[in-house]
């Protein structure tokens, strides 16, 4: 859920101090030129990769369609690029989530799936939450016969910093309903994804 209290008490010269002061911690001087606008440019940024906080994903999902002719086979979104920040470091998590459901007798605009992977993402995160979320908020407002979430992504923080280990990208999945219970529906899923061979 989106908490609005977040971020409301801080002011924007607040935010910007707060920007100076690690430029300073850094070992730089906020005052020189180059420097100048780079706190005012940050918040800016900050709005843009934490605008998650201010939404509520499930209200993507509040418009549906009925008029599918029966449809209920499985609808897969794949490949949803997302950028998101670990809150262990602030660092980039950058990857890729997989969504797919089973619908009961309505569909959502698929776009909106896409919508839900954002909204979480643009908040700080441990992959295993932002999987967790995506599938939890699909299954709980659209209330379809499953719901399978795979994410896979490169964290900045054990790539540029730490055990500086590149090319590993973390996969995680939460899988509901049908996709959970029938391995069958899950392998499927897993094949339209473009991973096989899994149980
Ligand atoms: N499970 C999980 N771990 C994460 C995620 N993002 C970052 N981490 C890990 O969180 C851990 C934090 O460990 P700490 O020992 O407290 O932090 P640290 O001293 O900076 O650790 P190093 O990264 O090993 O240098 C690290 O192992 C990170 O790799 C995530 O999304 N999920
Ligand atoms: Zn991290």
């Amino acid at each position: 859920m989106s908490d609005p209290s977040n971020s409301n008490d801080v002011t924007q010269a607040q935010a910007e101090e707060a920007v100076r002061t690690l430029l300073r911690w850094a070992g730089d001087d906020p005052s020189r030129e180059g420097l100048l606008d780079t706190p005012r440019r940050v918040v800016k940024a900050y709005r843009d990769w934490f605008c998650g906080y201010a939404e509520d994903p499930s209200e993507y999902l509040k418009r549906t369609f009925k008029e599918v002719e029966g449809y209920d086979e499985m609808v897969v979104l794949r490949d949803i690029e997302f950028e998101s920040h670990c809150e262990h470091h602030m660092a980039p998590i950058i990857g890729r989530a997989h969504v797919g459901y089973l619908p009961t007798n309505r569909v959502v605009g698929i776009s909106k799936l896409a919508r839900v992977v954002e909204g979480y993402a643009r908040r700080f995160q441990v992959q295993e939450k932002l999987t967790a979320q995506i599938a939890h908020c699909i299954q709980e407002h659209l209330k379809p016969a499953g719901v399978a979430v795979v994410v896979d992504a490169s964290h900045e923080c054990m790539t540029t910093r730490g055990v500086h280990k590149r090319g590993v990208s973390m996969v995680t999945s939460q899988m509901l309903g049908a996709f959970r219970e029938d391995a069958r529906t899950r392998a499927e899923f897993l094949q339209f994804i473009g991973i096989h061979g899994a149980r």
